[in-house]
């Protein structure tokens, strides 16, 4: 766990005021991945919660423009199991050109791996708890570090920060931009997570429910249509282990308990767009790049295919 130990240092060096000069030393990784050319004050922030709760919108792609060295956009999607994180968060990364860092991903690669670690963590992930911070940061930092070496600038992280302590951790390295909380009505959500599909061939993610909630006590109606698999998909599809009603359970338990305090911990920094869906992706998709301001790009990024 060498390169926790870093984080470690980090995170208290950063609840201790950021004392940069003696931090900097520490941090290694990820403050040479983060400080470098990609980190800039917190001039692509959002600039308070006022702003969206009026409705103003961050001008992303202004700000991106407006950006000497290219930096890229670092935006964190938070969100409940099921709300669809993973969906959006691979249309966003596609769109923009950043990546897209799942840290459900990358521990369901470490438990198909044949290290040391992989009964133990899969106890604690089938049950629907969290993993350590040291573990995911562990997983987070050599993902970052394998990034940089490709030339990768910017992310879209998807899973993380899901505690206070990991989001301390990562401010204490680095800005983040903006941090979009995706919301789905709580009956819903149990359906989506029951509903998912993976091809155990391509690892294309689908969805078998069909979410059709009808309108009561003054709430709209919300339609969800199936996300079916290919036909060269259909035989290969899997479950995933913690997607049973229990477990899925215990894992929206956790979020209240555990992830709320982030949302809390970044509205109260200005950087929370709250997000709720309308409905299936036809619907929020578009929504969703309108309050991005990001509606021009598509048409252009289709324009441009
Ligand atoms: N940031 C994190 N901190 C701790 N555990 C994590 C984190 N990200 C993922 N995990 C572990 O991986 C599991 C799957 O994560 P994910 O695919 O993001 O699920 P979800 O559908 O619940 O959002 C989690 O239940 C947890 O055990």
């Amino acid at each position: 766990m060498a390169v926790f130990s870093r984080y470690s240092r980090a995170a208290t060096a950063a609840t201790m005021q950021r004392q940069t000069a003696t931090a900097t030393a520490t941090f290694s990784y990820l403050i040479r991945t983060f400080s470098s050319p990609f980190c800039s004050s917190s001039s692509n922030s959002l600039n308070s919660e006022t702003d969206l709760n009026r409705g103003n919108k961050p001008d992303v792609l202004g700000t991106l423009k407006r950006e000497p060295k290219g930096r890229n956009v670092q935006w964190v999607f938070l969100g409940c199991p099921g709300v669809g994180k993973g969906t959006y968060a691979s249309r966003l990364s596609n769109l923009l050109g950043v990546p897209h860092i799942a840290t459900g991903d990358l521990v369901r690669d470490e438990l198909a791996s044949a290290g040391p670690l992989p009964s133990k963590l899969k106890e604690i992930v089938n049950h629907g708890q969290l993993v350590s911070d040291e573990l995911i940061i562990d997983l987070l930092s050599k993902r970052l570090e394998a990034g940089e070496a490709k030339g990768e600038s910017g992310f879209i992280l998807d899973g993380f920060p899901r505690t206070i302590r990991q989001a301390e951790i990562l401010e204490g390295v680095t800005d983040i931009d903006l941090v979009i909380n995706l919301k789905l009505r709580e009956e819903a959500l149990l359906a989506k997570c029951l509903g998912r599909r993976i091809c155990s061939e391509c690892g294309g993610n689908y969805n078998v429910a069909c979410i059709d909630i009808k309108a009561e006590d003054g709430r709209p109606a919300m339609y969800m249509a199936p996300l079916p698999p290919p036909p060269q998909c259909a035989s290969k599809l899997i479950t995933r282990a913690d997607d049973t009603e229990e477990v899925v359970k215990e894992r929206l338990r956790i979020y209240h308990e555990m992830t709320r305090p982030v949302e809390d911990f970044y509205r109260s920094r200005g950087k929370l767009l709250e997000f709720n869906l309308p409905g299936g992706i036809p619907e929020s998709w578009p929504k969703l790049l309108q309050a991005l301001n990001l509606e021009d790009h598509e048409d252009k990024e289709s324009a441009a295919a």
